[in-house]
Order: structure tokens, then C-alpha cells, then sequence
């Protein structure tokens, strides 16, 4: 059965001691108030992510994640950072083809597939990023382009790996925009991205991969979106900056 999740995403946020502190409190109230979600995930600049893990130590819900990696395993990159140096301060998880990504540094999918396999390779676990554009869904394109973007970017993969990723349904239009999806949208996306996976890997794998929603997700409207069959969970970016705001998200499932 597939795992609840909700998960952070500072971006470029956050100095040193801002993220530790944050992360202490989200840690605190965490674990100090009941809720269905089964991971929380906080995926911080490169900076934060050696001292986080230490912090997360003995909290078997809380784990850590980069918010990139490079394709290659280690060379002449300068300013990169790979998959392996990531995996040897103890993160977990790495978000590979978000948007912000794919438009202002230009990752297309064949370098997210690439992007993928590296990081499967040393242990970390992607949360691949999919979503259209608010041009392509105005032009009645978004299924279509979903489908591009998990074909070239992750249907390569065998069954086994395909295990290891967490799939986000993050719509441009409505990343930082204060604009949700509707939990009807969102849900017909999902519904959607599970049936592509049912066909390439068995009903089997499609009802346990994890699918989260992200796009000006808040503490008000998290439980409405939640509550969809196929919404597994959030990938939180402004209101995760907020330990109050994120843990009132993490509560969207009691
Ligand atoms: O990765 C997170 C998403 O880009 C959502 O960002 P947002 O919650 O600020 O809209």
C-alpha cells in the first residue's frame, strides 16, 4: 500500500541557522501532534542537508531530501553536486524535474531520465516533478503532456525501481501563484497518472506509488486535496517555510 507523504521544498531559502531552527520546530511539533501522514520529507539547499539529517536522527518519520542532483557520478562540474555526495550525508530522497528546473535551467526529460537513473543507482529516492503549463492546459494539452513527461522521463525504468519513486503532479500555473488546483482537477490528474502507470507496470505498482500534489497547497486547503483517492499527499514549497503552516499541513490527514 502506498505511503502518505508530505514533503517540503525551501528552494533557495533559508540561511544556515534559519533552516536549522525551522527544521527544529517542525521536528518538535511533529512529533508532538497526532497525525495519518507517514513520512514527512524536508528537502533543503545542499547547506542544510549533513546537519538536518543529524537533527532527524531517531525519528523514523522524518527524513531528508536534495532538491537536485547532477546525471554524472562525480568529474569536472564545478558548482554540481552528485547523487553520491548527497546519499553520503544520510538524505534519502532527491527532487529531480521541477518545474523551476526544467524552465530556468533548462532539464528536459531525457536528461531527467538520465537525472533519475543516476540517483537510483546511489540510493536515493527521486521525487520526479510532472505538471503543465497554464498555455498548455488552456490549450487542452495536459494530459498529453503529462503522459511525454513520464514516458521520456521515468517509464524506462524496470518495475523494481520504478518502486523507488515518488511521483508530485505540480501544475506551473499554480506553483506560488496562491492559485490551487481545484481537489477535482488535481484529482482527474492523479486518477489520470495512476492509469499510465497501471498500463506500463501492473495495477499492482500503480496502486502503490506514492502521487503527491503541489501548487500553493496551504494549511486551509491540504485536507480538502488529501481527501481525493488518489492524492497521496503535498510537495509544500512557500508554506513550508512556516513550522506552524507545514505541520498543519503534515495534520491534513488525521
Ligand atoms: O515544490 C513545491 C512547489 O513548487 C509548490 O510551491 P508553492 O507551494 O510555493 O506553490
Amino acid at each position: 500500500m502506498r505511503k502518505k507523504i508530505v514533503a517540503g521544498n525551501w528552494k533557495m531559502n533559508l540561511d544556515y541557522n534559519e533552516g536549522l531552527s525551522l527544521f527544529s520546530e517542525v521536528v518538535n511539533m511533529v512529533n508532538d501532534e497526532a497525525t495519518g501522514t507517514q513520512e514527512v520529507v524536508v528537502c533543503s539547499p545542499f547547506i542544510h542537508l549533513h546537519s538536518l539529517v543529524q537533527l532527524a536522527k531517531g525519528n523514523s518519520r522524518v527524513s531528508i531530501g536534495a532538491q537536485n542532483a547532477h546525471q554524472a557520478e562525480s568529474g569536472a562540474y564545478t558548482g554540481e553536486v552528485s547523487a553520491k555526495q548527497i546519499k553520503s550525508v544520510g538524505a534519502a530522497y532527491v527532487i529531480l524535474g521541477h518545474s523551476e528546473r526544467r524552465q530556468y535551467f533548462g532539464e528536459t526529460n531525457e536528461l531527467l531520465a538520465k537525472k533519475t537513473d543516476t540517483a537510483l543507482a546511489n540510493g536515493l529516492k527521486p521525487i520526479f516533478c510532472i505538471g503543465e503549463t497554464l498555455q498548455q492546459r488552456e490549450a487542452n494539452e495536459h494530459f498529453g503532456i503529462i503522459k511525454s513527461q513520464l514516458e521520456e522521463g521515468i517509464f524506462h525504468l524496470d518495475a523494481d525501481k520504478f518502486g523507488q519513486i515518488v511521483i508530485a503532479y505540480e501544475p506551473v500555473w499554480a506553483i506560488g501563484t496562491g492559485v490551487t488546483a481545484t481537489s477535482e482537477q488535481a484529482q482527474k490528474i492523479h486518477a489520470f497518472i495512476r492509469q499510465e502507470i497501471a498500463a506500463k507496470y501492473g495495477q499492482q505498482v500503480a496502486d502503490d506509488t506514492t502521487i503527491l500534489y503541489g501548487g500553493s497547497c496551504n494549511a486551509k486547503n491540504a485536507a480538502e486535496l488529501f481527501a481525493r483517492e488518489d492524492i497521496d499527499g503535498g510537495l509544500i514549497g512557500g508554506a513550508s517555510l512556516k513550522s506552524r503552516d507545514f505541520t498543519d499541513i503534515v495534520k491534513a490527514f488525521n
